[in-house]
C-alpha cells in the first residue's frame, strides 16, 4: 500500500521543465533516498510531495486518495496532520523553547495543555533529548536541534516523514547519529522520504531513485 503515489506528474518554471511525465511510489514503511545531481528537482518534488508546490498535472495520491489541485483545505490538513518535515537547518523558532518547537504542531488544535505535555515529554524521552525540554535553540549542538525538529515532526505521528538534507548541516559524528535516528524510526515502521547528495545517507536507505532528465528513476 502506497502512502505516496504520483503518476505521470510533470512541472515546469517557465520554459525549464523541471520533472517530466514523472511517476514515483513511497509505500508504508518505505525509507527511500531520492538523489541526482544539483538542480535536477529534487527539492522541487519533495515540495509537490508535501503540499508546497503543485504540478502543473499529473495526479498525485495520498493514501490512496486522489488529491487535486484545487483541494487546498485538504492539503492544509495533510501537511498539517499527516506529514513532517526535516530540513537541513532545523527550522527550529529561535526565541522559543525546545518544549514549545516540539508541541508546536500541537498548539494550532485545542489539545489540553496535559495531553501535549506528555505527548512532548514522552517523544522528547524517546529522542534522548529530556533534559534539554527548557534549552532555547542558540543553547544547543546542530545535532540536538536536528533531533528536536525530528521530535516536533513526529509528534503528530505522521504518515510520512519528508527530508531535505537532514544531515546537511552536521559534522560526521552528529550525522551518524541522526541516520542512526531515522533507520530506528524506519524499523519502527515509520515511513521516511529524503533528498540527499550525501551518499553516506543514501547508504541507509533501503530505495533509491535518481531524478534524471525530469523522470525518477530507480538507481
Ligand atoms: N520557484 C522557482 N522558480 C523558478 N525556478 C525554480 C524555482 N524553484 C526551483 N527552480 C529551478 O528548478 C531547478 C530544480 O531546482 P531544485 O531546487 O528542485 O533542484 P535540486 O535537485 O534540489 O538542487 P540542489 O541539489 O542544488 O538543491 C533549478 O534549476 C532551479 O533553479
Amino acid at each position: 500500500m502506497s502512502v505516496i503515489a504520483l503518476k505521470n506528474i510533470n512541472k515546469s518554471y517557465g520554459s525549464r521543465m523541471i520533472l517530466s511525465d514523472a511517476s514515483f511510489n513511497v509505500d508504508h514503511g518505505d525509507l527511500v533516498g531520492i538523489i541526482g545531481r544539483s538542480g535536477s528537482g529534487k527539492t522541487t518534488l519533495l515540495n509537490i510531495l508535501g503540499f508546497m508546490d503543485i504540478a502543473d498535472s499529473g495526479e498525485y495520491f495520498f493514501d490512496s486518495q486522489l488529491i487535486k489541485p484545487k483541494d487546498e483545505k485538504r492539503m492544509t490538513v495533510l501537511r498539517r496532520d499527516e506529514i513532517g518535515f526535516i530540513v537541513q537547518d532545523y527550522g527550529l523558532i529561535k526565541e522559543r523553547s525546545v518544549f514549545y518547537n516540539i508541541a508546536l504542531p500541537l498548539l494550532s488544535q485545542n489539545t489540553p495543555k496535559k495531553e501535549i505535555k506528555h505527548r512532548v515529554d514522552s517523544i522528547a524521552e524517546q529522542l534522548k533529548i529530556s533534559d534539554l525540554i527548557n534549552e532555547y535553540p542558540h543553547e544547543i549542538s546542530g545535532g540536538e536541534a536536528q533531533r528536536v525538529a525530528i521530535a516536533r515532526a513526529l509528534i503528530r505521528k505522521p504518515k510520512i516523514i519528508l527530508a531535505d538534507e537532514p544531515t546537511g548541516a552536521l559534522d560526521e559524528s552528529a550525522e551518524s547519529d541522526i541516520l542512526e535516528i531515522l533507520h530506528a524510526l524506519n524499523r519502527t515502521g515509520v515511513t521516511i522520504a529524503m533528498v540527499t547528495h550525501n551518499q553516506v545517507v543514501a547508504n541507509i536507505c533501503k530505495k533509491l531513485y535518481s531524478i534524471v532528465d525530469g523522470k525518477i528513476v530507480p538507481v
